[in-house]
């Protein structure tokens, strides 16, 4: 006997951030949900992507702890890095994690989770496995998958990716990394401080879309530390040989290397997905969705990395939540709402972290006629000085009357003292809300008031200022 079709009120396909958020809430309303998944449950955050990258980089501040201990009294050392424990740290952090993405915690929710490869066979109908779904609403949450430039001789030429990275049996000698944007930025700096050497080659400028000013900091820190970065420099083609792999450059030189990391952005997951059958728009930047992440079939929504079009914005975990969040009060709640496409931030996890939110300076003078912009550099900071956490400065950009538009941090904990600042371009807040907020002492937050109070500086001496005080002083 065939199985009967399953009709419930939602079907998820995709356990990654974005589809475990949508299948979580929905199922924490009653509402009867299918999660279809292929691969791993968790998707890319969880086992190729945040969580190893970031318990990577723990591993490689761990190690530079040691060099920089001298300037506290403590002798530096070189630190001996074991490979297979470093390994064996990642594999515990996905693996302490993993339990909360897993089947069997959807399955207890309520969710009817199917391991298989989902296809639309019609506008209403999926195939995944054995079983035929007709829901009443789709969430496609398939993420993406690693974008390979077409470049000469690199097909034939073995090179990783954030899918193989985190799985080495030994750590590179000489670690060749294309593209310069946050995944190769933050593993240049892993590897280096575990011991690889690290050559980094990005076509255009380092994390391009940010602010220069603030990425020249990270990338005198990369440099510190020792990564032999090439920017603006394309890569002509690629070859291996008994000296290992070879990247022959525009420019003419040619760079060395025992492993290559291949991460030049992505490309969207929807191969096999049945999705003109669907009647789902898709185009190279992903799946076509408007601002509610509806796609051209109504009944069916595109949310995380594989959303895209201009409404879509960032790949990154918590956009995909912040899409589930949409979904759900649209499917389920029929209310409106659109993705947030101002009060994102956006953090690089490296020493120094960098953070934005909001508008860069460059933006906001395109849209506004008079900007201020505001600086406070951490060497001014009691705490950072404290912790020799000194490098570093954060940039605010305000409306003339010190309305938050936005603002860069880079420095030690830049991804958290970054909230207040989306709270602040979320609410329309404005320096003078800083100006009066507590804030504790000693912290690297009060480098966040710091900025906002400047705002004023130079009030104190105006001749205005002085009359009214004069005024007052006259009553005693
Ligand atoms: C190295 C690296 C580090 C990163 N670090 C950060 C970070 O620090 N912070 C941050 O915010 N973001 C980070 N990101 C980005 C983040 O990982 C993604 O934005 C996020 O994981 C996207 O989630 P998703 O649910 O949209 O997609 P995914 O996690 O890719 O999930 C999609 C799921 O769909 C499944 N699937 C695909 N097709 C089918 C099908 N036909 N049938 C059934 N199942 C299917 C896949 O198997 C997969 O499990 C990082 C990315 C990388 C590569
Ligand atoms: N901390 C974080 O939030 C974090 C960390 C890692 C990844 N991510 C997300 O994961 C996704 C993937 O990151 P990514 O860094 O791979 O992609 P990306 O698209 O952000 O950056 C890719 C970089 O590669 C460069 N590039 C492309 N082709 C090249 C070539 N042929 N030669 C040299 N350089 C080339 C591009 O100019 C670009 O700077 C992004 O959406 C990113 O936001 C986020």
């Amino acid at each position: 006997m065939s199985d009967p079709v399953l009709k419930p009120d939602l079907c998820v396909i995709g356990a990654g951030a974005a589809g475990l958020s949508v299948a979580s809430v929905a199922a924490a309303f009653g509402v009867p949900v299918v999660l279809v998944e292929r691969g791993r449950m968790g998707g890319e955050c969880l086992n190729v992507g945040c969580v190893p990258s970031k318990a990577l980089l723990a591993a490689a501040e761990a190690a530079e702890a040691f060099r920089r201990a001298s300037p506290f009294g403590i002798a530096s050392a070189k630190p001996r890095v074991d490979w297979p424990r470093v390994r064996a740290h990642v594999d515990h952090v996905i693996a302490a994690i993993a339990p909360n993405d897993s089947a069997a915690r959807y399955g207890a929710m309520g969710v009817q989770v199917i391991r298989a490869e989902a296809r639309f066979t019609d506008a209403r109908t999926l195939q995944a496995g054995d079983a035929t779904v007709r829901a009443r609403r789709y969430v496609i949450a398939t993420g993406s998958v690693p974008a390979v430039p077409p470049i000469p001789g690199l097909a034939e030429t073995p090179f990783l990716t954030n899918d193989t990275l985190f799985s080495l049996p030994a750590r590179p000698d000489r670690l060749l990394i294309l593209g310069g944007g946050p995944v190769g930025v933050e593993m240049a700096q892993a590897f280096r401080r575990l011991g690889s050497e690290v050559v980094l080659v990005e076509q255009g400028a380092l994390l391009g879309k940010v602010d220069p000013e603030l990425t020249a900091h990270l990338a005198a820190a990369l440099e510190r530390d020792g990564v032999e970065i090439h920017a603006e420099t394309a890569v002509e083609s690629v070859s291996s040989g008994p000296q290992g792999l070879v990247l022959r450059l525009a420019n003419g030189r040619e760079l060395t290397g025992s492993h290559l990391l291949v991460a030049t952005g992505r490309r969207v997951n929807t191969e096999g997905l049945g999705l003109e059958a669907a009647g789902v728009d898709v185009d190279p930047s992903g799946i076509l969705v408007d601002a509610s992440l509806r796609t051209r079939n109504k009944r069916i929504y595109g949310i995380g990395d594989c959303a895209g079009g201009p409404h879509a914005g960032d790949r990154l975990t918590h956009m995909a939540n912040h899409h589930a969040g949409l979904v759900i009060r649209n499917a389920l709640f029929r209310l409106s709402g659109k993705v947030e496409q101002v009060a994102v931030p956006r953090v690089i996890y490296t020493e120094p972290e960098l953070a934005t939110v909001g508008l860069d300076e460059v933006e906001a003078r395109k849209r506004h006629k008079t900007i201020r912009v505001l600086r406070w550099p951490y060497a001014e900071n009691d705490r950072a000085q404290a912790e020799r956490l000194t490098a570093g400065e954060i940039k605010v950009i305000t409306t003339a009357s010190g309305v938050i538009l936005g603002a860069g941090i880079v420095g030690a904990r830049a991804g958290d003292l970054v909230t207040t600042w989306t709270l602040a371009v979320k609410k329309g807040l404005s320096v003078a809300d800083l100006r009066d907020l507590i804030v504790p002492y000693p912290t690297l937050s009060e480098v966040s008031k710091r900025a906002a109070v400047s705002f004023y500086a130079g009030q104190t001496r105006g001749p205005m200022v002085r009359r009214v005080l004069s005024v007052l002083r006259a009553f005693g």
